[in-house]
């Protein structure tokens, strides 16, 4: 099964006043609404088959964006990067990327016929409707406000003036792209749905995800039986006319507990044949507002499903924004990170990263550093000596890490990321804001099972080895990221074998049959844009 695709309209058959509706149309948009959720959970990805009127602005908007962004182009073409990767304007070859928020200051020079603006509009209604149906469905249950009412007040951002956090990003692929290169290459994006239009029917390509192993809120299980066909294939996602392709982003993946997994996803470049003019697209992310509090356990409170796993912690989106780039060393929507910048924010990075790789959180002695202070501990994973055990205090200094993972050349302990979110100091006062959106005191939240750690070896091609302590149970997909953070490689890039095999993102030590003292290859995908 490829990526489902469905017919949607924006409108919302609630929201009016009418309550003459008969109650079986507000069943069959409640099952239409559960179908949009099952779609989207399957694989991240689903097509959108819009009604002629929820598109005409979209084209008005690629159409605009062809001519307004080639003129924009030139006028640029002086400066390969005239502005940081993923905010701005960015052009390489094959490939121009521009990303425009509603109320930047430098918008409105940009966007001189509105064109801009209007797509802008017209994808942050849709991507928001999407979002009230996906949690209207009664198979995923959870009240609308929980995750709607993170988002931005749209009438704020235009009041205001603020740049706004979503951001819509113009691509213009053209032929001159090397053959066999990737006009974008695999990632995820970081926010809460990215809704993806084109004229060009080919070019967005998702990975096909492996099925999901949640519970309904009952104890039965969730969703029809998946055979997994497909799983770990590259579908294309068709565009073209009327149609746009929702893409499941980090930050509500992150809001839903895992129970939605973020899309990997690529873009090829466009056919050099005759005639070819290219591909331009337009990709609008819907993001939560910055001050926002995504506090997975709180959205799910009313779930109708549970997530196989404890979700993570209760984190503002600056916090969560951090962990993404932490975990996404080379996204396209940010700059890369260095290992400097990540040792600086490591009790954050800490405190979630186990939530990010899938595994429950474990608490820490609290008593490092005292009260109202940040509990220092390890960096995804990377053992940080005394302080992982709260016996230090010092939290967050930076400091290089050893070769061998540890800082004192010990390895590094994959499954127990720990920590406490960041807390104000103590003599901090807060603002109304922030005692809104303050994460509340945590309770320690269960510990995932596991049985005694064991050491695993990470080889690259070149023969250099770093070592990791890890949980029977924790995901290889958390020791790839912890090997490609540590070794500033993007984790998308990156495969890891054992006796010939890959190793699948979710597949774990006990499954594997590992042993301590058990080397594992890591290989590098033939992939690049
Ligand atoms: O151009 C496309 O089809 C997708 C672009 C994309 O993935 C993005 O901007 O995040
Ligand atoms: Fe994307």
């Amino acid at each position: 099964m490829g990526v489902a695709s469905l017919a949607f309209s924006e409108a919302d058959p609630l929201g009016g006043q009418d309550l003459s509706q008969p109650q079986s149309d507000v069943e069959a948009y409640r099952h239409r609404c559960s179908q949009l959720w099952s779609a989207l959970q399957r694989h991240g990805v689903l097509v959108l088959e819009l009604s002629a009127a929820d598109d005409a602005a979209l084209r008005d908007g690629l159409k605009a964006s062809r001519a307004g962004l080639q003129a924009f182009y030139n006028a640029n073409a002086s400066s390969a990067y005239n502005s940081r990767p993923g905010e701005g304007y960015e052009r390489r070859l094959g490939k121009d990327l521009l990303s425009w928020r509603m109320g930047s200051a430098g918008g409105s020079a940009l966007d001189t016929n509105g064109a801009l603006a209007a797509a802008s509009e017209r994808l942050d209604r849709l991507a928001r409707a999407v979002l009230r149906d996906v949690c209207r469905g009664t198979a995923l249950g959870v009240p609308e406000p929980a995750v709607g009412g993170l988002l931005e007040d749209r009438a704020a951002v235009r009041l205001r003036a603020r740049p706004s956090a979503s951001v819509l990003r113009a691509a213009s692929y053209s032929a001159a792209a090397p053959p066999d290169s990737l006009a974008f290459a695999p990632h995820h994006d970081r926010g809460v749905l990215t809704l993806v239009a084109s004229d060009e029917v080919a070019g967005l390509q998702a990975l096909l995800q492996p099925p999901r192993r949640d519970a309904r809120a009952d104890g039965s299980a969730a969703g029809p039986s998946e055979n997994g066909a497909g799983a770990g294939e590259w579908a294309d996602v068709p565009l073209g006319p009327r149609r746009v392709a929702v893409l499941a982003g980090y930050s509500l993946s992150y809001a839903l507990g895992g129970l939605l997994r973020p899309n990997l996803h690529r873009v090829t470049p466009p056919g050099s044949g005759a005639g070819s003019s290219g591909r331009v697209s337009l990709a609008y992310e819907l993001c939560f507002r910055p001050a926002a509090l995504v506090d997975p356990a709180a959205v799910l409170r009313e779930a109708a499903t549970r997530p196989a796993r404890a979700p993570g912690r209760a984190l503002h989106t600056s916090q969560l924004m951090e962990l993404f780039s932490l975990t996404h060393p080379r996204s396209i929507n940010g700059a890369g990170v260095t290992i400097a910048a990540l040792e600086a924010a490591d009790t954050l990075a800490a405190a979630a990263g186990a939530a990010a790789c899938g595994m429950g959180p474990k608490q820490t002695g609290g008593a490092a550093g005292g009260p109202g202070r940040p509990v220092s501990a390890p960096l995804l994973g990377w053992r940080r000596g005394a302080e992982a055990e709260g016996e230090g205090g010092g939290g967050g200094k930076a400091r290089r890490l050893t070769r061998e993972g540890g800082r004192d050349g010990r390895p590094a302990d994959v499954a127990s990321a720990v920590g406490a979110p960041n807390q104000p100091p103590p003599h901090a006062q807060p603002q109304p804001q922030q005692l809104q959106e303050q994460p509340q005191p945590q309770q320690p939240l269960p510990q995932p099972p596991g049985g005694p750690s064991l050491n695993i070896i990470v080889r690259d091609q070149c023969g250099a080895d770093v070592s990791f302590r890890v949980r029977p149970c924790a995901k290889m997909g958390a020791v790839l990221n912890a090997y490609a953070w540590k070794e500033g490689l993007d984790p998308c890039l990156l495969k890891l074998i054992f006796r010939g095999r890959r190793l699948g993102h979710l597949s774990c030590p006990a499954g594997l049959g590992l042993a301590d003292g058990d080397i594992i290859d890591a290989m590098r995908e033939q992939v690049g844009n």
